[in-house]
């Protein structure tokens, strides 16, 4: 089997006596696209941040392309960090910075790119997302959510990343906009050859750019299958979950 670019094993993150994650397990090869489901407060933003060493596990390990990056720090985790791409929920634009700076952020603080360099690059990944050079010296509080969206993607790609992870990134979307970032994604990835981990409620989002999708519940990965597959998982928690029923073993987060 091919090495993968992403790996966590036994990873387990607790709050106090809030045990969020409990031993989570999950591999993802290189080029392929895993999108994680599960229900609100289940831990999936947790996983994630583990995953990227925003936060230590407190048992478990992490591998990034076969290296254990589980305690790395500084010149490695960044080294693994400069292969990595992010989108985060929200957009996570910089408020005083133009699009264009936004997008060129990692080039100009962490890649030591002049900044002539990077904006030409900037303006050229835009375009990849569809957006011209009128909308790069604008301020993200100028452009619609949408808009936000794809200088995010944008800003997640210009370091040709071979992994991308993924925090909703169709929240607060309508579903045509949200579909089109969802066709954006599909195309970019591809084009990069990228792995990409992904989260998400949205199971349109999900169906549709996912080759694989898993199930966090209570903290485990408590079913993983192909995406052709979640709607006949034979599984009741996944099959509660895809299709928003109220009622079943899972209990509304209310
Ligand atoms: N830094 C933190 N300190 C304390 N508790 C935290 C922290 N981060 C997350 N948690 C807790 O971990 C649990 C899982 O949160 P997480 O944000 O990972 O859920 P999620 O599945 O991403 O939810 P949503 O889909 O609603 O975004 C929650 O109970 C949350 O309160």
């Amino acid at each position: 089997m091919t090495q993968p670019i992403l790996k966590l094993e036994g990873v387990v993150k607790s709050f106090g006596r809030n045990e969020v994650l409990r031993g989570v397990d999950i591999d993802v090869a290189p080029g392929q696209s895993l999108v994680v489901i599960g229900g609100s407060g289940s831990g999936k933003s947790v996983m994630l941040k583990n995953a990227l060493g925003l936060m230590t596990p407190d048992a478990g390990k992490v591998f990034f392309d076969g290296h254990d990056v589980t305690q790395s720090k500084g010149k490695t985790r960044e080294r693994m960090r400069a292969r990595v791409g992010m989108l985060f929920q929200s957009g996570a634009l910089f408020d005083s910075l133009t699009v264009w700076e936004n997008v060129a952020f990692r080039l100009i603080h962490a890649d030591g790119v002049k900044r002539r360099d990077a904006k030409e690059r900037a303006l050229a990944t835009l375009k990849k997302v569809r957006l011209g050079s009128d909308v790069a010296g604008l301020y993200p509080a100028e452009i619609s959510g949408g808009m936000q969206k794809r200088v995010s993607l944008a800003r997640s790609i210009i370091s040709e990343p071979d992994l991308i992870f993924f925090d909703e990134p169709t929240t607060g979307l309508d579903p045509i906009t949200a579909d089109a970032i969802n066709d954006l994604i599909i195309e970019q990835v591809r084009s990069l050859g990228a792995a990409t981990v992904s989260i998400t409620h949205d199971m349109a989002s999900a169906r549709k750019i996912a080759d694989e999708v898993a199930m966090l519940f209570e903290g485990k990965i408590i079913w993983r299958g192909k995406a052709s597959d979640v709607d006949h998982s034979g599984n009741e928690y996944v099959d509660q979950f895809v299709h928003g029923r109220a009622d079943g073993p899972i209990q509304p987060a209310i």
